[in-house]
């Protein structure tokens, strides 16, 4: 399967940020376990390229890199092992980089104008970021209109309390989110308890 259908086969994804790359492996594991094989691991830490190289070492999740800003990073995710990089905003320069070195590009889009031009650069699905503080659902379902070849992947606010608002939408291929993957939970170890909110997810989006 390529990797946005294994992204809009898991209907979620669970973004991660990591302090110490040590964690990785015991929480791809957890999300593994929670019936999630799929990550996006931020550029938010200096942990990241060691987080992502551990995980897609596994050979058992999709990883990918979050909050990655320019081409340098997305070089620097690309070599540790990303098989997709997600972006805030809409940067020229990363979706080309992304292009050349053969993995999918997310970037964020929120506007028409955005959307079109993600579609200039040949892309077909975005994100949807900040979703929560940018129209939520109802403003997905009218840029679905218009846009009918677009896929998206609202994330930033989105959690079991609206999940279903969003997955409902024909054109949204998958949430994103970092409410399965609590920075202290990974930090005081307890990675039970992450497998546990991951499967709780997990059945919440097949609801
Ligand atoms: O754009 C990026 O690369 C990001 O890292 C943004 C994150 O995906 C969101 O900030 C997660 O939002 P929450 O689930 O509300 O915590």
């Amino acid at each position: 399967m390529d990797v946005l259908s294994s992204l809009r086969a898991a209907r979620l994804v669970p973004v991660v940020v990591l302090d110490d790359a040590a964690d990785a492996d015991a929480l791809a594991g957890a999300l593994v376990a929670g019936g999630l094989p799929v990550a996006e691991v931020t550029f938010r830490t200096a942990a990241a390229r060691d987080s992502i190289k551990a995980m897609s070492a596994r050979g058992d999740i999709l990883v990918g890199a979050g909050t990655v800003l320019t081409p340098e990073q997305v070089d620097q995710a690309v070599d540790a092992g990303a098989s997709y990089v997600v972006s805030p905003g809409l940067s020229r320069a990363v979706v080309e980089r992304c292009q050349e070195r053969g993995v999918v590009a997310l970037p964020g889009a929120v506007t028409a104008t955005e959307i079109q031009a993600a579609l200039e650069l040949g892309l077909t699905t975005v994100k949807f970021f900040p979703a929560g503080t940018s129209g939520g659902a109802p403003a997905i379902a009218a840029l679905a209109a218009p846009f009918g070849g677009v896929s998206f992947v609202p994330t930033g606010g989105v959690g079991p309390k609206n999940l279903q608002d969003y997955l409902s939408i024909a054109s949204v291929a998958a949430v994103g989110g970092s409410w399965m993957v609590p920075r202290d939970k990974v930090k005081a170890g307890d990675f039970a308890g992450i497998t546990a909110l991951t499967a709780d997810a997990v059945a919440f989006a097949q609801a």
